[in-house]
């Protein structure tokens, strides 16, 4: 039971001073407080026999005094054990992100955002009040409990049975209660989760819905999936509202108990007036601990669920890491890849998307790949930076396969253009440099030139100083290009990979773009896929990707020569910019 749990240990061994010295308050608090029952029942009695008024003051007095250390120390309570989960909080949070950003990219595709920021902020949240108000409440409770149970025992042990009689049966529908309230908590998290993802697919997605006109339609299912989580809520918050009234009620049994027993114990002469009243102060205090023996209760259930959802994600495992073959003396890389005998299948229930490819790539070449959509050009590429992993055979860089070297070096060294540009709601030079945060003016210009960028940011009023909406959202598709290609620049990379990165820009700018490439690639590799025979045809190889495989490999020339695909491929090309050119 609530064996998740236990993965909190080296957070609660972190901050274990501060947990001990909150233990030693709530002690401190609880000696206090049920030592003002007894200040009363001894002043009650006193009173039955001397109706002196120096007396009251000097017993409210004390009572005061003593309530006021009480409360004293509850701040303490919160000062050390609150202030504590609030710490364990932020670790957590701090340990779920760096652990998720090291994740494969196949985990991303396999969860969406919504539902990780659910777990990330909700689950966290329900772990919180679990080494927060969980832990602080039942020890402040329990302990109250046991002190107490003593005290009414040494002042009538018949009247403490009569009164802890209707105990169990709160016992037990807080049990039953806890168990629905778990089910119906679950359910709603669930709701939760699919509702921020429907919100965040929305908003990522708006121009499609605006270009659509289907604002009114994501209303009405937006609206759908609210009325669903609204619904749980509602039926979890009933059964809470009809919860703390039948609480109150069987707590209320207890009092009448003692007003009823213990009356007549009075006037049979067992008990004085005063522990009459020392049982009922008593019995006030020991209802908060009933009823928050389900709230904790409650709260310890909640933590363990989220805290499962939590540690699914935290035993994902990295996947693509440095490993025990990992050679960290290599710091460099110069550029030569070859791929020997690859195949590659996303996971083991779907077909091969590589099929026994061999291809070689030196230091300082230029090579192009071309061929039909989903021939498996991306998967290709993405196997250089080890995006995945070979499924078979290997790739290597300068002879050494790229599962020996250092991710971080590898993965320094490529600069990467993806097909789908993506920046950051942040400036125009901060996400040039993103890749090594060196914010060199010359060197964002330098790049920018490049890129062919710089002449539109001349009419930016704020220059490289332009905030970027976002995802770039205020960039036109060519300039979100460009950027993307100056940033991947900026990083000094050795080898170029261009995933179809030119798809937005137009024929005459990317002339220009793939010029000046030529000379900044001097002596690095370029890898550049594209659907445009213009965009590949000065490459120093072209391979022809079909069907996961390669067709057809060589320069321009000798591929027109063969008269295959990529001839065939060249000869529409061509007879659509003469259309274009009458038309
Ligand atoms: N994450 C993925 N999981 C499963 N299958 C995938 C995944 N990514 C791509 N595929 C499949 O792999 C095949 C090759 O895709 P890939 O993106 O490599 O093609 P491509 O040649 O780059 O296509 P395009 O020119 O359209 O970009 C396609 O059939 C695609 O559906």
């Amino acid at each position: 039971m609530f064996g998740n749990l236990t993965y909190l240990k080296k957070y609660f061994a972190r901050y274990k001073s501060s947990y001990l010295l909150g233990i030693l308050f709530i002690l401190i608090s609880n000696v206090a407080t049920v030592f003002v029952p007894i200040l009363i029942k001894d002043s009650i009695n006193l009173l039955e026999k001397n109706l002196d008024t120096h007396l009251i003051v000097n017993y409210a007095l004390y009572t005061v005094g003593i309530t006021l250390i009480a409360g004293l120390f509850q701040f303490f309570i919160r000062e050390t054990i609150i202030v504590a989960s609030r710490k364990i909080e932020y670790d957590l949070r701090q340990d779920f992100w760096e652990h998720i950003q090291k994740l494969p990219l196949r985990f991303f595709q396999n969860n969406s955002t919504g539902n990780i920021m659910s777990h990330a902020t909700n689950d966290i949240n329900a772990v919180r009040s679990f080494v927060g108000p969980a832990v602080m409440y039942s020890i402040d409770n329990g302990t109250l409990f046991l002190m107490i149970i003593p005290i009414m025992l040494s002042l009538s042990p018949a009247l403490t049975f009569y009164v802890l009689l209707p105990l169990p049966f709160l016992s037990y529908l807080v049990y039953v209660v806890m168990r629905k309230i778990h089910v119906k908590y679950t359910r709603i998290q669930e709701k939760f989760s699919e509702l921020t993802e429907k919100a965040q697919e929305n908003f990522s997605g708006i121009r499609v819905v605006k270009s659509y006109v289907r604002e009114d339609y994501e209303v009405k299912e937006f609206t759908k999936q609210s009325d669903e989580y609204l619904k749980r809520k509602m039926d979890l918050v009933r059964l809470q509202a009809l919860f703390h009234p039948i609480f109150f009620v069987i707590a209320g049994f207890s009092t009448i108990i003692v007003i009823f027993v213990g009356g007549k114990m009075v006037i049979d002469g067992e008990i004085s007036l005063g522990i009459i009243v020392a049982f009922v102060a008593y019995l006030s205090m020991l209802i908060w601990p009933m009823i928050s023996f389900g709230f904790v209760a409650n709260l310890v259930q909640q933590a363990d669920s989220s805290m499962k959802r939590l540690l699914k994600f935290f035993n994902e495992p990295y996947e693509i890491k440095d490993g025990d073959e990992t050679d960290y003396s290599i710091e460099n890389i110069e550029g030569q890849i070859e791929f020997k005998n690859v195949s590659f299948r996303y996971n083991d229930f779907l077909p091969p998307v590589l099929d026994n490819v061999s291809l070689k790539i030196n230091k300082g070449e230029t090579v192009a790949f071309i061929g039909k959509t989903g021939s498996g050009k991306t998967t290709l590429v993405n196997l250089i930076p080890r995006f995945y992993d070979v499924t078979e055979g290997s790739v290597t860089i300068d002879g050494v396969d790229v599962r020996k070297i250092p991710l971080k070096t590898l993965r320094k060294n490529i600069g990467f253009v993806p097909q789908e540009t993506f920046l950051f709601s942040d400036t125009l030079a901060k996400n040039i440099v993103y890749g090594n945060g060196n914010e060199d003016e010359e060197m964002i210009k330098y790049v920018a030139q490049i890129s062919q960028l710089a002449k539109d940011v001349e009419s930016f009023p704020k220059g490289y100083d332009t905030i970027l909406g976002e995802r770039g959202i205020t960039l036109s598709g060519g300039q979100k290009q460009r950027t993307s290609l100056a940033r991947a620049l900026a990083i000094d990379p050795k080898i170029l990979i261009l995933d179809d990165s030119f798809s937005a820009v137009d024929t005459h700018t990317e002339e220009e773009i793939l010029k000046r490439l030529k000379e900044f690639m001097k002596n690095r590799t370029s890898i550049i896929i594209s659907h445009r025979i213009s965009t590949v045809k000065d490459s120093d190889k072209i391979f022809v990707i079909d069907n996961g495989r390669i067709a057809e490999e060589g320069t321009h020339e000798e591929l027109v020569e063969l008269g295959g695909i990529y001839a065939d491929l060249h000869f529409k090309q061509l007879l659509e910019e003469e259309l274009k050119e009458l038309n």
